[in-house]
């Protein structure tokens, strides 16, 4: 697909100079008619701050932006926001998840980004996106990977990451070599980069490599859920299952084996259950 983009001389501000500039493509909202370049500069001004086909051209440099928090605190669901930003507005989006999301969300996961709410962001392959009449997308892939395989993608796919303006990974904390990725996306390829993923595990401890990208990312956005015991905002992930002696961190699932819980559930509750491994640390 051919870009054009403005002039970085044209006479617009600074912050518009981000903008995609496609004469004789319509605009990707569905507002339209005399002053359309006003109104491109304006609606666009908002969503152009973070990403846009322009800016990685213009910068060399991408930006890692982390998303963390405990489970069902809407990680996934925040990053689905971002990416359907990106690629309303004509960014080419690709996304990467972990291979083991196939066992609490079956198959559709390989290809999607699937929420607790059953909501998904989804590649063109499935043709979602690109039903909405007036809007100019860029394109999309979400990918699952193996953590057995690396960062390893069909050639297809590698193209797709190579050329990709925003790059996301969800369920980050599976991902060895998480670091190394996010660096090259952002520092190589000038790509504006999205880790999603938990920080801690049930017992409030490091989980993989997402607390290691902090001093090396540009943002970090830690979300909190809703308590399922007493409905304040809850800021860790319970197990709610006893998977026995020397249970692994790694098993995954949903509300059938965590819940989101405040810091007083998450004590008061672990102690209950006589869970030594979430007691309070200072004890
Ligand atoms: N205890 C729960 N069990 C199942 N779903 C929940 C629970 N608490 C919240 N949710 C739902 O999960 C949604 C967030 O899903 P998601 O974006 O997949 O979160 P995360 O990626 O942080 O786990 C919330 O909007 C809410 O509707
Ligand atoms: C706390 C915790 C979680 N997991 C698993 C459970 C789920 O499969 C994912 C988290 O998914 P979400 O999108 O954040 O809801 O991680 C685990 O294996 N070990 C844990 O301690």
């Amino acid at each position: 697909m051919e870009r054009a983009f403005a002039s970085p001389n044209s006479p617009v501000s600074s912050r518009s100079r981000f903008l995609p500039s496609r004469p004789g493509r319509p605009l990707p909202f569905a507002r339209r008619g005399k002053g359309d370049e006003d109104l491109r500069a304006d609606v666009c001004l908002e969503i152009a701050d973070e990403v846009g086909p322009r800016r990685r051209a213009r910068a060399r440099v991408g930006e890692i932006h982390v998303i963390t928090g405990p489970m069902f605190a809407g990680k996934t669901s925040a990053l689905a926001r971002k990416l359907a930003t990106a690629r309303s507005s004509g960014n080419a989006v690709f996304a990467i998840t972990s291979s083991l999301e196939a066992e609490r969300f079956g198959a559709r996961a390989e290809t999607s980004l699937v929420t607790h709410d059953g909501d998904a962001f989804t590649g063109d392959e499935e043709g979602v996106c690109n039903t909405i009449e007036g809007c100019d997308f860029g394109e999309a892939r979400v990918r699952a990977i193996g953590t057995e395989n690396g960062w390893t993608f069909a050639s297809e796919d590698a193209k797709a990451l190579e050329r990709a303006d925003v790059v996301a990974v969800d369920e980050a904390q599976f991902m060895p070599g998480l670091i190394d990725f996010a660096l090259e996306c952002a520092e190589k390829r000038g790509q504006i980069v999205y880790i999603a993923g938990l920080d801690g595990d049930y017992r409030r401890r490091r989980f993989g490599e997402v607390l290691d990208l902090i001093p090396m990312c540009d943002s970090v956005t830690r979300l909190r859920g809703t308590c399922a015991e007493c409905g304040r905002a809850s800021s860790f992930s319970r197990r709610v299952v006893d998977l026995g002696d020397g249970e692994d961190v790694v098993s995954v699932g949903g509300s059938e084996k965590y819940a989101p819980a405040c810091r007083a559930c998450y004590l008061r509750l672990g102690r209950d259950e006589s869970r030594g491994d979430v007691a309070p640390r200072w004890e």
